[in-house]
């Protein structure tokens, strides 16, 4: 049964109701996390988070993959408007059977998220890149009416980061200070020995994909414009294996 705020939430929906986008919130007996999270900005907000997969959760997602990657395609954002295109983007993706352990992964992202009534995941989906493998900097937000559904947020998650480069770049993030805490364990460091000053300027940030954490961030704005500064890409794989999770979920902005 639904509860009443999901009642609102699947009615505020209304036509664009379909099975790609669910909610998770069925019974589910879900392991507690184990994540550390760590505030790369505060507008947007983008949060990094250390072991926001287990080691056993991500071998089940690669196992439960691999006899259903496809090739990946773009889309503007119209159902209709679907296309492989290799200048944009070269990697396979695989839709993923709901099991219990889908089903913790994308309780996990709504509880992180604060149980948002509003807020609908997409079905989640893995995507694997190899030698050559990227995806050209893009939003993740579509461009249309601001109080329309959008994707609101997402989780990049890396399920597998075997793989040199590969990293996902944001270039209109500022770069935080990355001789302080555990910085350059998640980001690509510079070797800036004593330039501290020029720190207050530099722009860009790459998270290198290590296996199991995630990278979260809003797409929109409290007034329903897209965050122009989340513009981002996956660098290409020089070689090796990546496999990421992508975790969208939709809704308005904040309310
Ligand atoms: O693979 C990456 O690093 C980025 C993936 C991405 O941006 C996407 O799938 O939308
Ligand atoms: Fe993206």
């Amino acid at each position: 049964m639904l509860s009443g705020s999901r009642n609102d939430a699947l009615k505020f929906r209304g036509t664009q109701y379909n099975a790609s986008l669910i909610a998770s919130d069925e019974p589910v007996s879900c392991p507690t996390h184990n994540y550390n999270t760590f505030v790369v900005s505060r507008q947007p907000l983008i949060i990094y988070i250390e072991n926001f997969l287990s080691p056993e959760e991500s071998k089940h997602l690669l196992d439960i993959s691999d006899d259903k990657f496809e090739p990946s395609t773009v889309t503007s954002g119209n159902p209709d408007d679907v296309s492989i295109r290799e200048n944009i983007r070269v990697s396979e993706s695989a839709l993923l059977e709901r099991d219990d352990i889908v089903r913790c992964i994308e309780h996990r992202a709504r509880a992180f998220q604060g149980w948002n009534p509003y807020l609908n995941i997409e079905r989640l989906r893995t995507q694997r890149y190899t030698a050559g493998g990227y995806y050209k900097h893009h939003y993740d937000w579509n461009e249309g009416p601001q109080r329309s559904e959008n994707r609101i947020t997402t989780f990049n998650v890396y399920v597998q980061g075997d793989c040199e480069g590969g990293g996902t770049e944001f270039p209109r993030i500022k770069t935080p200070d990355t001789k302080k805490g555990r910085w350059c364990e998640f980001l690509e460091c510079e070797d800036n020995s004593g330039e501290g000053e020029e720190l207050e300027e530099r722009m860009g940030v790459t998270f290198k994909a290590i296996g199991g954490n995630a990278i979260f961030w809003e797409n929109l704005s409290p007034d329903g414009t897209g965050y122009e500064e989340t513009w981002h890409s996956g660098m290409p794989v020089k070689s090796g294996t990546k496999v990421g999770l992508n975790i969208w979920s939709w809704g308005i902005a904040r309310r």
